[in-house]
């Protein structure tokens, strides 16, 4: 099957070309330490991510951005309410079913990735391993790691061997390997955090190709700003909480149940939770506006 035909083949089971949704509501994720004690690590997150979207959940140390990657990779289940991954609610099902989510829908990039590649190996070797779980017939939808290598720009690096590559090669194709059996939804914890400049801005092109080119839904965790800029829709977790989202570049406050901005109760109806508003100080006090942004579906935010 050629790329082109493998691209407009549609949604299967691992060969989609469409990336997957995911939705929190009201979400908490408790962590209890060998102490015994109870660190609230997410106090009530609501968030909407559409098929297709980029965003980089930005926040100070310790404000819960590792925390809510892993809810939606499937690594923890939240403690308290709903985290819908392709319209599955993760939380509640079965554990053999979160196995089968986490290697067919959701691909991780985790923090030195590239240390899992099979270093003997070339580049189309390590798809090919990564590939080995997979059912031939699903197999059989994706393209082949050559087209596959060919269709992120790195098909000079499809026969090199991995011990043969620089970091920054290596990464690349650590990321290359985790989008080859087809996941809807990608999940970036420090892409670039062991890179240098040039090998920093290369690793976003290339995750902004996979989104490209594959449809994938890519959500990112950054302490970056250079990188955070180049990502559309910017969300900033404080202390368990969003606190705010940038969206054409601009940052809004964000109102939630009991989180970061409280207006009172009779504007619920005009600001209801998740709205983006915009403070204004004039000589007659404060105004308060809601910032209407594109809707659900819409990826151009
Ligand atoms: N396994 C754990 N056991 C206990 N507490 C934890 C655990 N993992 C995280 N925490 C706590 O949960 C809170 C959120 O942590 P999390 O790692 O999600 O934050 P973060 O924003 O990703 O931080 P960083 O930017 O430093 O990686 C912090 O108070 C952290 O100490």
């Amino acid at each position: 099957m050629s790329v082109d035909s493998w691209v407009s083949a549609g949604s299967t089971a691992v060969g989609r070309r469409t990336g997957i949704a995911v939705r929190c509501q009201n979400v908490v994720h408790i962590y209890t330490t060998l102490a015994g004690h109870d660190v609230v690590a997410l106090r009530g997150v609501n968030l909407d991510i559409a098929p297709g979207e980029q965003v980089a959940l930005l926040g100070p140390s310790g404000s819960g951005k590792s925390t809510l990657l892993g809810l939606f990779g499937g690594l923890q289940r939240a403690s308290a309410g709903k985290v819908v991954v392709d319209g599955i609610d993760i939380s509640r099902i079965p554990e053999s079913e979160l196995t089968r989510l986490r290697a067919g829908k959701v691909a991780s990039l985790l923090q030195g990735a590239r240390r899992n590649l099979l270093t003997y190996a070339s580049a189309a070797g390590n798809v090919e391993f990564a590939r080995r779980g997979l059912a031939p017939a699903d197999v059989r939808e994706l393209p082949s790691p050559r087209q596959l290598l060919d269709l992120l720009g790195l098909g000079e690096l499809t026969d090199k061997p991995v011990n043969a590559m620089s970091g920054g090669e290596q990464q690349r194709v650590a990321l290359a390997v985790t989008v080859s059996s087809g996941a809807g939804l990608l999940l970036c914890d420090e892409p670039t955090s062991q890179l240098g400049h040039a090998d920093r801005d290369t690793m976003v092109d290339l995750i902004q190709r996979v989104n490209a080119e594959l449809g994938t839904t890519v959500v990112i965790v950054t302490h970056d700003p250079d990188i955070a800029s180049r990502i559309p829709r910017r969300i900033t977790i404080r202390n368990g909480r969003i606190g705010s989202e940038g969206v054409h570049g601009r940052d809004y406050a964000v109102i939630d149940q009991d989180g970061a901005v409280h207006l009172p109760e009779e504007w619920a109806d005009d600001y209801p939770p998740g709205s983006l508003v915009e403070f204004e100080e004039t000589e007659d006090g404060f105004f308060v506006r809601r910032v209407d942004v594109s809707p659900p579906g819409d990826h151009g935010r």
